[in-house]
């Protein structure tokens, strides 16, 4: 019976208090009918939270205990504890409601190399902050009556695309509550530094280029035609051109208001590897830096919205 009721411990029903935004108790109770005739209780108690192992994983630790009417007190029986893991959609949702009314509305602006989880991470955070989600190279690819950015490339050359880059930036900066994907070489023009900066706060998704390049040629790189120069498989081409992309283009992603570094998350969160690291865990790490922006910048308000 002691196995079949540590079994029945299901870490979710522990954590629903704190779904609801209320403090864990300090212990559950659980009335258990053993036979119809002879009422046995069984308590289980579970301490929270007893040591976090890692910021990924909480290590709880629990207590069964059992005693009938005619039984009593009750004798422990199995003591023990195991490891769960954050539940990372409550966390973003957590970070996200505390965050929302000092960002006063304010667009954000992802920034960074091409897969750099832009649009991923993104779509996450449009999503849990109610705010409106675009893609500016999806906008000028439909401004061009659907065509392909690797198309408009080859048949109008890279200035035709740039052009309309801009001005697809342009009528963003007006609006509010967006959260906008950007391309990755929207950083080298300073009038769109302009229009992201209006009414928006810029993101720098700082990913280290092997990362990157393993996602790329994941996806290949047919979709991104700034890649098709380089010779060699899809992993080389994509590592080659981005090393060169960051070394022009870094000092323009450091510009931006707030940077979430892969490489900084994956030391906090004790994980060896960055691609290890989920989009959500990415997403929290974005709202952690932006409320250190509006932190820094005036006390978690900003002015001229
Ligand atoms: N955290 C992540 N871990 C693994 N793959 C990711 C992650 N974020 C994005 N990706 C993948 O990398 C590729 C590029 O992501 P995307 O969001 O399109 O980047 P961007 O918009 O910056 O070009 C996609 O195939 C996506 O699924
Ligand atoms: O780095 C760049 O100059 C580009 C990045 C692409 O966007 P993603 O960063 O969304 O791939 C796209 O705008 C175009 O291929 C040029």
């Amino acid at each position: 019976m002691e196995a079949g009721v540590a079994c029945k411990l299901k870490y979710p029903t522990w954590t629903e208090s704190e779904r609801f935004g209320r403090k864990p108790p300090s212990s559950l109770r659980f009335a258990w009918r053993l036979r119809e005739d002879q009422k046995v209780r069984v308590v289980v108690s579970a301490h929270f939270p007893v040591q976090t192992s890692s910021n990924r994983h909480r290590s709880l630790s629990f207590e069964v205990s059992c005693s009938s009417y005619n039984n009593f007190p009750a004798s422990t029986l199995e003591t023990g504890s195991f490891r769960a893991p954050y539940d990372e959609a409550l966390k973003l949702e957590n970070k996200s409601q505390e965050i929302e009314p000092y960002l006063n509305g304010h667009s954000i602006y992802l920034v960074g190399l091409m897969g750099s989880g832009k649009t991923t991470v993104g779509k996450i955070l449009s999503h849990v902050l109610s705010y409106s989600f675009y893609d500016s190279d999806a906008l000028i690819e439909e401004e061009v009556n659907g065509m392909s950015v690797a198309e408009m490339f080859n048949l109008h050359g890279e200035s035709f695309f740039r052009k309309k880059e801009t001005e697809i930036l342009r009528r963003l900066s007006s609006k509010k509550q967006l959260v906008v994907s950007t391309g990755g070489g929207a950083v080298v023009q300073d009038e769109n530094w302009d229009y992201m900066q209006k009414k928006g706060i810029s993101v720098w998704l700082d990913v280290p280029l092997e990362a990157l390049a393993q996602r790329i040629a994941a996806v290949g790189t047919h979709s991104r035609p700034l890649l098709h120069y380089e010779p060699g498989d899809p992993y080389t081409k994509a590592l080659k051109r981005l090393s060169y992309l960051l070394e022009q283009r870094g000092k323009n992603y450091a510009k931006a208001n707030a940077r979430v570094s892969l490489e900084e998350i994956a030391g906090k969160l004790g994980c060896g590897d960055v691609s290890d690291l989920t989009p959500t865990e990415i997403a929290i790490e974005a709202l952690e830096q932006i409320e250190g922006y509006l932190r820094k910048e005036g006390g978690m308000t900003i002015v001229g919205l």
